[in-house]
């Protein structure tokens, strides 16, 4: 799995009052088994960017390579695509629907086609990979917490076995444990079967310790692309821009500036504290 985006642009309500430019010329690569934090202020551009890559919108200039194959080619089998390019929206959990969270995650295999065991076989792996405890699997989903639900909602797109799961905004509303709850399970579930992953948010400082790479937005622009540690070496132009590095990286650049012998590129806590140690020349 590889997918090329090839300087799409894209432009709502063209030709009206209401024209607004959304993305501008955005290039990257995106290959199997990244986890990718696609990080952007409000209106940035991050949900215009996911839609196009399940096809749900349609660039207005650029090309999309998914495995090589240019999916606005007349003959590219749109379908397939979104059942290879799973999207979970934000607050998901305001599409469940059925009777019981097991019915729920079975929904999208049965609508690809699949016969009943098939069904249930993947209903059971995907509702295993986000940790949810057997015994509520036939409750009903309007009984369950915020993150539970949440969870039974990525559960059913991972049913459909895509090869990149997008969450928009997993953690939008949930308390500080649920957040770290919903991101752990997702590292686990990335690094169990080796999907790629894309993890939309507006906060540096959730996606940091979880993701391979950070991709940048601002204003429809692809601003940064590059591992934490580099994207994070921009901290006063990302401040710029209204979005705020970690806070350790603010407490290792002002260490240094003071003087310490400190590694700036420091993300967690642990490497913060690991490094401070070492330039107080202890153990
Ligand atoms: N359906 C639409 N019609 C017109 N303009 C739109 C539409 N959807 C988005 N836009 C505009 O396109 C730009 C990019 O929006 P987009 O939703 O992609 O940003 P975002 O980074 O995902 O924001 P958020 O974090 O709020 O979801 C914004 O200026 C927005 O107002």
């Amino acid at each position: 799995m590889s997918i090329i985006v090839d300087k799409i642009s894209y432009t709502y309500e063209i030709g009206t009052g209401f024209e607004r430019q959304a993305l501008k010329e955005v290039s990257c690569v995106i290959e199997k088994g990244e986890f990718i934090g696609l990080i952007g202020h409000t209106g940035s551009g991050k949900s215009t960017f996911i839609q196009h890559l399940n096809g749900l919108v349609k660039a207005t200039s650029g090309a999309i390579y998914y495995d090589g194959e240019d999916i606005y080619d007349k003959d590219f089998d749109m379908r397939k695509l979104r059942s290879k390019v799973g999207l979970v929206f934000q607050y998901p959990e305001h599409q469940l629907f059925e009777t019981d969270i097991f019915k729920d995650v079975c929904f999208g295999p049965k609508n690809l086609g699949l016969d009943r065991a098939e069904t249930e076989l993947r209903a059971f792996e995907a509702l295993r990979l986000v940790g949810l405890d057997e015994s509520l699997y036939y409750q009903s989903p309007f009984d369950l917490s915020g993150g539970q639900k949440r969870r039974v909602a990525i559960a059913g797109v991972l049913a459909m076995k895509p090869e990149v799961l997008i969450l928009d905004e997993p953690t939008a509303g949930l308390d500080p444990k649920g957040r770290d709850d919903i991101l752990d399970c997702v590292k686990k579930l990335q690094k169990e079967t080796g999907i790629t992953v894309i993890l939309v948010s507006h906060s540096m400082e959730d996606v940091a310790k979880y993701v391979d790479r950070i991709m940048v937005m601002n204003d429809g622009i692809l601003m940064y692309n590059g591992t934490p540690k580099e994207v994070f070496a921009h901290y006063k132009e990302l401040e710029k821009i209204g979005l705020a590095a970690p806070q350790v990286t603010y407490i290792m650049n002002d260490l240094k500036n003071a003087g310490f012998d400190v590694d700036v590129s420091a993300i967690t806590i642990e490497e913060a504290k690991t490094s401070i140690l070492k330039a107080l020349g202890k153990k």
